[in-house]
């Protein structure tokens, strides 16, 4: 007998890195399909943000998406930039990160990670997330993917990491995890 096909998602992402992460992680289990879209993004809470992205990605496509947005929440600002921190990577950088928590002897950060899912228009989306603790510090390692080389986890930055080890530790492995439970359990809602 053959072996069983493994089911598809249609993950629709802009950035490139992510899909990469989300490939490395999720197949072979489960085959990763992308269409890049620069979806718009609104204002809100992490859920909210992530939600309205799904509802637009699911209705431009007009079929089954799966969507993720970042946040990377500074404890000692109550948790911005959070989903916000897209903007203020390309403002003002990992030094202008770092200045934020100048003022704060709290360096702590948390990476967050929301993956939605919709099975088509009209479908309410489903969120599943992820979260690793970690600091902020001065860039440290190879500088290809957003804020990774100031986000330091037990003694290494994100981006002096090797791949393999950020994506068995990471806030996007940590929620695929969860995508992956309820994908294999046959994405009942
Ligand atoms: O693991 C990560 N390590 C470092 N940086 C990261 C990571 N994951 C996302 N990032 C960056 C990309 C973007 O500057 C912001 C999230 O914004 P976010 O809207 O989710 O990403 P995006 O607009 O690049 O792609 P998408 O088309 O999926 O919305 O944090
Ligand atoms: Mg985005």
């Amino acid at each position: 007998m053959a072996p069983p096909t493994p089911p598809v998602v249609n993950f629709i992402t802009g950035n490139a890195n992510k899909l990469t992460e989300v490939k490395a992680i999720l197949e072979p289990a489960i085959t990763v399909n992308s269409q890049s879209l620069d979806l718009p993004e609104l204002q809100g809470t992490l859920e909210e943000v992530t939600l309205e992205k799904c509802r637009v990605a699911a209705q431009k496509v007009g079929g089954p998406v799966l969507v993720e947005d970042t946040c990377l929440c500074f404890n000692a600002l109550n948790g911005l930039p959070g989903p916000y921190i897209k903007w203020f990577m390309q403002s003002i950088g990992h030094e202008g990160l770092n200045n934020l928590l100048a003022a704060y002897d709290d360096k702590s950060a948390q990476a967050v990670c929301t993956f939605a899912f919709s099975k088509g228009p009209g479908h309410e989306p489903l969120l599943f997330q992820g979260k690793t603790d970690g600091k902020i510090v001065p860039a440290r390692g190879p500088t290809f993917f957003g804020w990774d080389p100031i986000f330091e986890y037990e003694g290494e930055t994100y981006a002096e990491m090797d791949k393999a080890k950020k994506n068995k530790i990471s806030h996007r492995y940590k929620a695929l995890e969860k995508v992956r439970v309820w994908v294999e359990g046959g994405m009942n809602e």
